[in-house]
């Protein structure tokens, strides 16, 4: 993959794809591992989110959305489509690629807000051919667009307070003070405020720098790499958008310390190995690695980080090369990890 793909209207994810009956339970469930979603527009020039995981290509016409982001930094999103009782559940998918990928959706929605309704005796008269388009990156008029319309929608549909409605004021003690309190705080929820939508942005691009984009462009080539450079020079930086970068379920960021583990919000590589010290033979840490939990982690990495490689002995080293190979039993470097470090 080439650094032009990677922040694009497409990202590889699992997705379950959830049929809800009118009080939003799941009445059906369909779950793809690896699914390539592309947002695009087909012959009406409605947003279409199309999800394919190699068989038949589902379209989903995006009318009326709710988006949840609220674990994005995971790699995980909801997508709900309200007028057609689907919701779309995203996982394991590249942070970084997640971001982009939702505020390109947001903005392009938002933006599209103005635009005529296409209904089914429309389209059944126009006749036209299904076509499927991906979406153009965002431009700045996209944006003001989506704000215009944020701001139209801000002072046109008020709604009452939320979550404020349903409560009782406090008993009051017979305290002729907080009896005026709760008079004004029952006033206050009666009157009416307008919902805020906050002003979206440009959805945020690479910036790297030439050499940076090289590693990241090795790093998703698949490639084994070693990056190091004087102080402040963005190898930390770089880092983080190589984390962005690879799928959450298979990729483990470790540091020698747990200091610097905590700077990539990962874990140290002695915890993630589960052979402690590394002094004890071979065939014995390669049983502490096949421990439920520990073996878990040897088997779902795909991608294993190794920041401030330098402070790691190499003995300790060799022994985690020797039982990657073992534990998942196949005799590339590193059991077949890509290493980044
Ligand atoms: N491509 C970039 N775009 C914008 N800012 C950058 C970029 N690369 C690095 N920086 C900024 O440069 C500064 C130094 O970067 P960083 O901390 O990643 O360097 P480093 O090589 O890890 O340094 P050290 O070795 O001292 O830890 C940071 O403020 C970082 O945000």
């Amino acid at each position: 993959m080439n650094l032009a793909d990677h922040l694009s209207a497409e990202i590889q994810s699992s997705i379950t794809i959830e049929y809800l009956n009118g009080s939003g339970q799941a009445l059906n469930r369909k779950v793809m591992r690896n699914a390539l979603t592309s947002l695009g527009r087909n012959e009406f020039r409605e947003l279409v989110l199309k999800v394919r995981d190699g068989k038949l290509p589902q379209n989903f016409i995006l009318k009326q959305i709710q988006l949840f982001t609220r674990f994005i930094r995971d790699g995980k999103s909801s997508i709900v489509l309200q007028p057609d009782n689907v919701q779309l559940l995203i996982s394991n998918c590249p942070s970084d690629k997640l971001k982009h990928f939702m505020k390109t959706l947001m903005i392009k929605h938002e933006a599209g807000k103005n635009g005529k309704p296409v209904n089914d005796r429309m389209k059944l008269l126009a006749g036209l051919p299904r076509t499927f388009e991906t979406i153009s990156p965002v431009q700045r008029k996209d944006v003001e667009q989506a704000n215009e319309m944020r701001a139209k929608a801000n002072t046109e549909t008020p709604v009452k307070r939320k979550g404020l409605s349903n409560r009782e004021p406090n008993k009051t003690n017979g305290c002729p003070q907080k009896r005026i309190k709760n008079l004004l705080f029952m006033c206050q929820i009666s009157e009416l405020r307008p919902s805020k939508k906050p002003t979206l942005s440009m959805p945020r691009q690479l910036n790297l720098s030439t050499e940076q984009s090289l590693v990241l462009s090795t790093v998703l080539s698949g490639k084994n790499v070693f990056f190091t450079g004087s102080a402040g020079t963005g190898k930390s930086f770089l880092l983080k958008r190589i984390i962005g970068a690879l799928p959450p379920k298979s990729t483990y960021a470790t540091a020698s310390t747990g200091v610097a583990a905590c700077h990539i919000g990962g874990t140290t590589l002695h915890a993630f190995a589960g052979i402690g010290s590394g002094k004890a033979s071979l065939e014995q840490c390669i049983e502490l690695a096949n421990r439920p939990g520990v073996r878990q982690h040897w088997m779902s990495c795909r991608h294993l980080i190794i920041d401030e490689i330098s402070m790691v002995e190499s003995e300790f080293f060799d022994k985690l090369e020797a039982v990657a190979r073992s534990v998942r039993r196949r005799d590339e470097p590193f059991g077949g990890i890509q290493l980044i470090v």
